[in-house]
């Protein structure tokens, strides 16, 4: 390359140079370059790791003060001091004009949760946690209630101070007595009022209690209810403004001396206040209403709504909630009407569909997982302290054929198969916890009666109270085999039940499905707790199980356990009323003492039984028929009762002579005659089942003197002891619980237990040295069998006068 024209163009001679040179070094040029981008990069890459918070396309709105960036507890010097710290060190990659326009456009990066302004009851979190002020309005005229409620307050208070969880400072200002005749209405009943924290700091959440003395006479009562009912329908006013207070219970005190029952006007005033705020609150009942005779029980009852209150309160400061259950919980699945739940028919459905979703959700389980489910169950037992030798089970029971009980061992190959009988991911499980049942283990199932919860609400227990002294809120129904033998017309299991005439499943040891009915029983009863209507006297006896109906579904005794399982009840003091279907004669005949034992007595004769019971055993009228002579020999040790279910066009007419003869041959201490109870599901309608076979309560009546002519004919002491008109149900007693011209159908449950604890499960006692007191007058014949105490009710919820209502009965 010529250099001579550099003096004449010097700027073509160097961009020439430029050229050449590029052309001999541009590979280590491409290099060097590239290498210096590798290096600016990494470089700026590490800067930014020690700079998290500088995003720059963040407009300025979402930049913080730079105060605000810095924990509040800071003093301003160390504040400022930081803040430079922060900027020097930014202005070692970039300008300090740079740094300071980034600093104030980039939001900051938030590590970890949000930090509420208001921290959860219970939380760690930094904001004052929510204190709780309950609040007792009283009304009193002659001063009673007045007493009671600063005296309430006290005994509340200290209650209330023990309850904190561990390690935290109690949640609970000291409650406070307001007098309504004294408060401004619209300050507490428009809205709920902001209350200081006298203790300093925190917001403040509130919790109405009521404690209303009766009056039918003008009092401050009617002023306080006026202004409930006007605030609900202020149409300027949300129809629930006090929707945001913790919840609310109403106690009340009246006269039963002067006012006997509700219908006379007994603590009516309570009802009302508890009724508007059910409305006011959005159904916020927090527990149920309380009520107590001043002169009485009122402070016992008074005391036993404390109790409840308090579990309740410590399950809000636990939780923040009400509990899971029905209205009043604050479950936002419940009917939103209280109108609507006061006036149905007492039948409140628990439905478990979420869980069935979830359960059917889950991938279909083959046979492995059974086996690893069977592995499960017997270490669970094991671990419960069980006899292991229960646990043995699989076994496989041929219960086709009768005579003396021989378990056919299968192969070794088919045991290890071994099926649950209701598998979680079954469509039955669906079906049946669909219907508010609750699964216990594979095999077993509790769910809450209508007539529980009637006598929950105060509207009337199940015959079972007319006849034999049963408090129906105190009764679990159960089964702990949800498998039977039979497929009758009239069972109101919806036929989701499974059938079989072997016991080929997994067999859950008995006290597992013992705890688990118990658990799940509690379970629901306590859901009951926010229902309009639900007593508080009730509800806290509804906590102690006192009976056991073991007749829910499927046939008791073809658990293989089933004696186990009744010592289970009976040490707990639960009587046992079991009913079976009279179809397993070697069950029936090993089975030890229960309090009351029924068998099924669908019909009089062989093809009247196939076409009612459609049952799969093959010699089913042979085994009925063994079983009734089982039902005879015991006597004198068992207190038996026949089940007849009247089927309209299938079991009654003309049938009263074939009934005679069976009794004549099982000779049982009782027959219940009841009307079937339609219950309009595809299994009866199949069964060419309508209501025109639901026999009315005359027919019932007529039936019944008829079979009683019948037994008369026969020379068998029987008569007509009782009847529940509301049930459609009757009894007949053998003459052998007639003393001295009065029948005792009552049951003395303490005695049954004294005698099974001296005598042993298979001791010899007999009915007769349980009988009870004389059956009270409004239960026998003739006096329609509804407790008096106890509101009738339609079923729309309306007191009536006198019904006869086909229902639910075990
Ligand atoms: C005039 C009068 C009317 C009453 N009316 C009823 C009533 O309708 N229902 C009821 O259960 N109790 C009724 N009671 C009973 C009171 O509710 C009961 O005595 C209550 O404890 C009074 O509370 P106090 O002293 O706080 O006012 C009535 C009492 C009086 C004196
Ligand atoms: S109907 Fe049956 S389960 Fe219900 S309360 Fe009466 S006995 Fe108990």
């Amino acid at each position: 390359m010529s250099y001579d024209h550099w003096d004449a163009n010097p700027s073509a001679a160097f961009a020439l140079y430029a050229v050449e040179l590029w052309h001999e070094h541009r590979i280590p040029i491409i290099l060097t370059t590239f290498c210096a981008l590798v290096v600016l990069r990494i470089y700026l890459h590490w800067t930014a790791d020690q700079k998290p918070a500088e995003l720059l396309v963040f407009p300025k709105i979402y930049q913080p003060e730079p105060e605000a960036l810095l924990a509040p507890a800071l003093a301003p010097e160390k504040k400022k001091e930081e803040v430079n710290n922060t900027i020097a060190k930014n202005d070692e990659t970039t300008t300090t004009v740079e740094k300071e326009k980034k600093q104030q456009n980039v939001p900051r990066r938030i590590k970890g949760e949000l930090t509420r302004k208001t921290a959860r009851r219970g939380s760690s979190e930094e904001a004052p946690a929510p204190k709780i002020q309950v609040l007792i309005f009283y009304s009193s005229i002659t001063a009673n209630t007045e007493k009671v409620a600063k005296d309430f307050a006290q005994t509340f208070g200290t209650s209330l101070a023990a309850i904190a969880s561990e390690g935290k400072e109690c949640p609970f200002l000291a409650p406070k007595a307001l007098d309504l005749a004294e408060v401004d209405y619209d300050e507490y009943f428009i809205s709920p009022p902001k209350i200081e924290n006298e203790q300093g700091g925190g917001p403040v959440e509130l919790f109405y209690l009521f404690l209303i003395p009766s009056y039918n006479i003008d009092t401050i009562n009617d002023n306080v209810l006026e202004h409930l009912q006007e605030t609900h329908h202020d149409f300027r006013i949300d129809t629930a403004p006090l929707s945001s207070i913790l919840g609310y219970s109403v106690f009340g005190f009246g006269d039963r001396e002067g006012w006997p029952t509700e219908e006379d006007g007994f603590c009516f005033q309570a009802k009302e206040v508890d009724r508007w705020m059910a409305k006011l609150t959005a159904r916020k009942r927090a527990f149920p209403l309380g009520v107590g005779d001043w002169k009485r029980d009122g402070f016992a009852r008074l005391s036993e709504w404390q109790i409840g209150l308090t579990e309740v309160l410590t399950l809000l400061e636990q939780t923040g909630g009400l509990g899971e259950g029905v209205a009043g919980s604050g479950d936002p699945l419940e009917s939103d009407d209280e109108a609507d739940v006061d006036e149905d028919d007492g039948e409140v459905m628990f439905d478990d569909a979420p869980t069935d979703a979830k359960a059917t959700k889950q991938k279909s389980a083959g046979s492995l997982e059974d086996v690893e489910d069977l592995g499960r169950i017997m270490d669970m037992s094991r671990a419960d302290g069980t006899d292991a030798k229960l646990t043995r089970a699989p076994i496989a029971i041929d219960f086709t054929t009768s005579g003396k009980i021989q378990p056919k061992v299968r192969k070794a190959t088919a045991a290890i198969v071994v099926k649950e009988m209701v598998p979680k991911n079954s469509p039955t499980y669906t079906s049946l916890t669909k219907q508010g049942y609750s699964i216990v283990g594979s095999h077993s199932g509790v769910k809450i009666c209508r007539w529980t919860k009637s006598a929950l609400r105060g509207r009337g227990s199940c015959y079972k109270y007319s006849f034999y002294g049963i408090n129906s809120h105190q009764c679990m129904e159960t089964t702990p085999s949800l498998s039977c033998s039979n497929k009758c017309v009239f069972c109101w299991r919806h036929g989701t039940n499974p059938v079989g005439t072997t016991w080929r499943w997994v067999v859950d040891p008995p006290q597992l499905i013992f705890d688990g009915v118990r658990e799940n029983h509690y379970k629901k009863i306590k859901m009951m707790r926010g229902v309009p209507g639900v007593r508080a006297e009730r509800f806290a006896e509804a906590m102690r199980i006192r009976h056991c109906a073991l007749s829910l579904v499927g046939e008791p005794i073809f658990y293989p356990h089933i004696n186990e399982f009744l010592g289970m009840l009976h040490a707990e003091r639960i009587s046992s009323f079991l009913v079976c279907n009279a179809q397993h004669p070697d069950e029936l005949a090993a089975l030890q003492h229960v309090t009351q034992l029924y068998v099924s007595i669908d019909a009089s004769n062989r093809e009247s039984l196939r076409r009612i019971d459609r049952p799969l055993h093959r010699d089913f009228w042979e085994r009925f028929q063994r079983c009734l002579d089982i039902l005879r020999e015991r006597r004198f040790r068992q207190r038996t009762v026949f089940r007849l279910t009247l089927v309209k066009g299938f079991n009654v007419e003309d049938e009263a002579e074939g009934y005679a003869d069976l009794v004549a041959r099982g000779l049982p201490c009782f027959i219940e005659v009841k009307g079937v109870t339609y219950c309009g599901t595809s299994t009866s309608s199949n069964a060419g089942l309508t209501m025109a076979n639901v026999p009315f309560y005359q027919e019932v009546c007529d039936f019944v003197l008829a079979l009683e002519r019948a037994l008369h004919k026969r020379g068998l002491k029987y008569g007509i002891a009782a009847e529940h008109a509301h049930s459609c149900c009757i009894l007949l007693g053998s003459e052998r619980f007639n003393v001295d011209g009065k029948w005792h159908t009552l049951i003395d449950y303490e005695k049954f237990f004294e005698l099974l604890e001296a005598k042993g499960p298979g001791g010899d006692f007999s009915p007769e040295d349980y009988m009870g007191a004389a059956t009270p007058e409004w239960a026998t014949w003739g006096n329609g069998g509804f407790d008096p105490r106890d509101v009738r009710v339609d079923r729309k919820g309306r007191p009536v006068e006198a019904a006869a209502v086909p229902a639910e009965v075990n």
